[in-house]
């Protein structure tokens, strides 16, 4: 099976669908427009290298999508310049040019595996394919609010990406098209390729309007995994002259024992992103026998989950954590211990709570004998 390069324009302003940000960076059912976009290219066994081309005020994301091993190219002024830059940047990547590419706009972020695998598909027999859809509606020319005429429909078609394309025929074309082009299909025939129209799907529409982004929510929202984990963990006190909690040191009359750094509240955290993925727990990744972990940082765990739900397609939405205790008392540090974990976790202080309760001098918590956690995960996959 050959695989395609995906090219992914995200350098228009948005203008149309408003907001202050444009498009492809605004949230979009707890996650942002191009990172659904990418997530469905990059979960496709048909594509290899993902190549996102950014405008150059938005330059600041690139480092992300590089350090997550994509290209990064910076767009022109036109959707046409961008895809050239793009062409451009794949051209000169670490893997050389590819065989096949699908350009695709960042804002169609409902695109299905399935379209995405039809297009790749259809490159084996063909110069060039395309999704799209038979125009269904009447026609009309209109102008001042009334209508000035009818035109026929039979023959016509509501064009989609990604379109798809050779690589070498693709960048010769748009290297010689003398002007501005609608899309990728049009600088192809414009260049003597044969275009092939692949069955285009409704859902795949392209966020363009403020009202788009309520409806391109609920496709997504259909079409997703939400799962919720918890996790709950215990340390006892004994000698010491601090604790550690959600990754914060505390200076403290005793110490948690524990065969790690005894982190209660980011271990409970961590069980419960484990837990959302039904995938074990903090012990079974990190056996308390195996010497190597003797007194490690907790942000190993943490961060080992939060990978485990990356490498299955996972995001992070939420998380909150109760550190039950009588001392030290957690308010007043709190925000440093959501912005701690927000980090590790790679995701914004916004969906990190961290908050804490007695147990009303009840209990082992309430006796000072040790401190519990409780905490929950919500990780969202589309
Ligand atoms: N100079 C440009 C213009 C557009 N695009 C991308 O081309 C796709 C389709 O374009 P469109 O929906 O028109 O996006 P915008 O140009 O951002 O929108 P608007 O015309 O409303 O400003 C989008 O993913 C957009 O980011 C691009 O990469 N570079
Ligand atoms: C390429 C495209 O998505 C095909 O429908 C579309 O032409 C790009 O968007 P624009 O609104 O025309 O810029």
């Amino acid at each position: 099976m050959t695989k395609c390069a995906a090219l992914i324009v995200a350098a228009g302003r948005g203008t149309r669908a408003g907001g202050g940000v444009p498009k492809q960076w605004r949230d979009l059912a707890g996650r942002r427009v191009i990172d659904h976009t990418l997530a469905a290219f990059a979960a496709s066994d048909r594509v290899g290298r993902i190549c996102l081309v950014l405008h150059p005020d938005d330059m600041g994301e690139a480092k992300a999508f590089r350090k997550a091993g994509h290209l990064v190219a910076t767009g022109g002024a036109s959707r046409s310049g961008s895809v050239k830059a793009g062409l451009d940047a794949l051209a000169v990547g670490p893997d050389g040019p590819p065989d096949r590419v699908l350009i695709h706009d960042a804002a169609r972020p409902c695109v299905s595996p399935a379209l995405i695998a039809a297009v790749a598909q259809a490159l084996d027999t063909a110069q060039g394919a395309a999704p799209a859809l038979e125009v269904t509606d009447a026609l009309w020319t209109g102008a001042e609010g009334r209508v000035t005429g009818t035109r026929e429909r039979a023959g016509l078609f509501r064009a989609q990406t990604p379109q798809g394309f050779h690589f070498a025929a693709i960048r010769a074309a748009h290297r010689t098209h003398p002007a501005e082009a609608a899309d990728d299909v049009e600088v192809a025939r414009a260049a003597g390729l044969d275009v092939r129209i692949v069955p285009g799907e409704e859902r795949n529409m392209k966020v363009t309007r403020p009202e788009d982004f309520a409806r391109a929510c609920k496709l997504l929202e259909g079409h997703m995994d939400i799962r919720t984990g918890n996790g709950f963990d215990v340390h006892r006190f004994g000698p010491g002259d601090h604790v550690t909690l959600c990754g914060v040191r505390l200076p403290h009359g005793r110490g948690l024992q524990g065969h790690s750094d005894a982190d209660v509240g980011m271990h409970a955290v961590t069980d419960a992103i484990y837990g959302a993925l039904a995938m074990g727990d903090i012990g079974q990744h990190f056996p308390p026998t195996d010497p190597q972990w003797k007194g490690a940082e907790s942000h190993i765990f943490l961060r080992h989950a939060v990978n485990l739900a990356a490498e299955h397609g996972f995001t992070i939405t939420h998380a909150d954590c109760t550190l039950i205790c009588e001392r030290p008392k957690i308010g007043p540090h709190a925000q440093e211990m959501r912005t701690v974990m927000a980090g590790i976790m790679g995701v914004g202080v916004d969906r990190i709570s961290v908050k804490a309760t007695t147990s009303e001098r009840l209990g082992f918590t309430g006796r000072e004998e040790g401190i519990a956690a409780l905490a929950t995960a919500t990780l969202v996959r589309t």
